[in-house]
């Protein structure tokens, strides 16, 4: 599925005033799904924005479909479709009216009833925009961002506040837009999402990629080598760990929650029992578990807020 890069990003530098918000950040993003992830105030939507030709690095250089995105906006415009955070939509427009203007700009749009049929908006066509709930003005933008059968698309955060039923919508167009070769740029904060739909994951972290493969890639290493087991809060995790080989951690990463990590095989598992046993511990429930993404995430991040 990889294929020529259809978004590079090199060494891109972007501030506000102050403050550096990307910071030197290098991408290459190929055919199918890239999830671009990280804490709030990443720098994701900036440099998400510096693609669509939104933003004008300071310094360093994007190129999306082999295009400037600024300096020739005009040549990527009908070939890639922008879903954005918020936003760009006239609030008096009626929903219909909207879709279907943007389709009348494409040469090859999809069919608009089919789509809104799709996305569960076929009741708000007449319907103005402010009077749509946010779920249904996020599926509108993310209708009007695929209408024209765009090559590439940027979706930014397009299922956050999505109800169930909505985010699987949205997760089956995705597929559906991969099937059919289009490439897609997503950002989001649901790591299951990302698992779910993207052949590439990178993660950014104070404007800069600190990781990126596959969801595969980035969880290696990880195979069976976490356990997991709850219990009573504040269990002596020092001395669970002294009873551990010397590679081991041990952590109460909630209250009750505990995760060991290192070599987990037969023998550590008998260990951690064994020691459960000796301590009047009765673990409710005990787990041996691949790394998610969301662990990969953390531990790369780290855990405190981001303002
Ligand atoms: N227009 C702006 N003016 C000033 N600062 C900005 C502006 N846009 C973003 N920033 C700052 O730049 C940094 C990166 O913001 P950005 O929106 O790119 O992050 P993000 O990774 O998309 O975050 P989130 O996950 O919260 O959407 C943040 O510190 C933000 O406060």
């Amino acid at each position: 599925m990889r294929s020529d890069p259809v978004v590079q990003v090199r060494s891109l530098v972007k501030r506000y005033g102050g403050k550096t918000a990307v910071d030197g950040l290098d991408l290459v993003a190929g055919a199918g799904v890239t999830a671009v992830l990280g804490p709030n105030g990443a720098g994701k939507t900036t440099t998400i924005e510096t693609c669509e030709g939104y933003r004008k690095p300071d310094s360093g250089s994007v190129s999306v479909l082999g295009f400037d995105p600024v300096r020739e906006a005009a040549a990527l415009r009908p070939r890639v479709g922008v879903m954005l955070q918020s936003g760009g939509v006239y609030s008096g427009a009626r929903a219909d009216e909207m879709l279907r203007h943007v389709a009348g700009l494409h040469a090859h749009p999809l069919d608009v009833d089919a789509l809104t049929e799709r996305l569960g908006l076929g009741s708000c066509g007449r319907t103005t925009y402010r009077r749509l709930s946010g779920g249904q003005q996020q599926r509108l933008a993310l209708a009007m961002a695929v209408v024209g059968r765009p090559e590439l698309v940027f979706l930014d955060e397009p299922t956050a506040g999505l109800d169930p039923q909505a985010r699987r919508a949205t997760w089956e167009l995705v597929r559906d837009l991969r099937g059919d070769g289009v490439s897609v740029i997503l950002t989001t904060h649901h790591m299951d999402e990302a698992e779910q739909l993207a052949d590439d994951v990178a993660i950014i972290d104070a404007g800069k990629v600190i990781a990126q493969g596959t969801p595969e890639e980035l969880c290696r290493g990880g195979a069976e080598n976490t356990l997991r087991f709850t219990g009573r809060p504040a269990l002596d995790v020092a001395s669970l760990l002294k009873a551990l080989p010397a590679d081991s951690t041990a952590a109460e990463l909630t209250p009750g929650a505990y995760r060991v990590t290192g070599k987990i095989d037969p023998q550590l598992l008998a260990t951690v029992t064994s020691w459960c046993a000796q301590h009047g511990v009765m673990p409710d429930r005990i787990s041996v578990e691949r790394h998610t993404l969301e662990d990969v995430f953390l531990e790369l991040t780290g855990k405190e807020l981001r303002s």
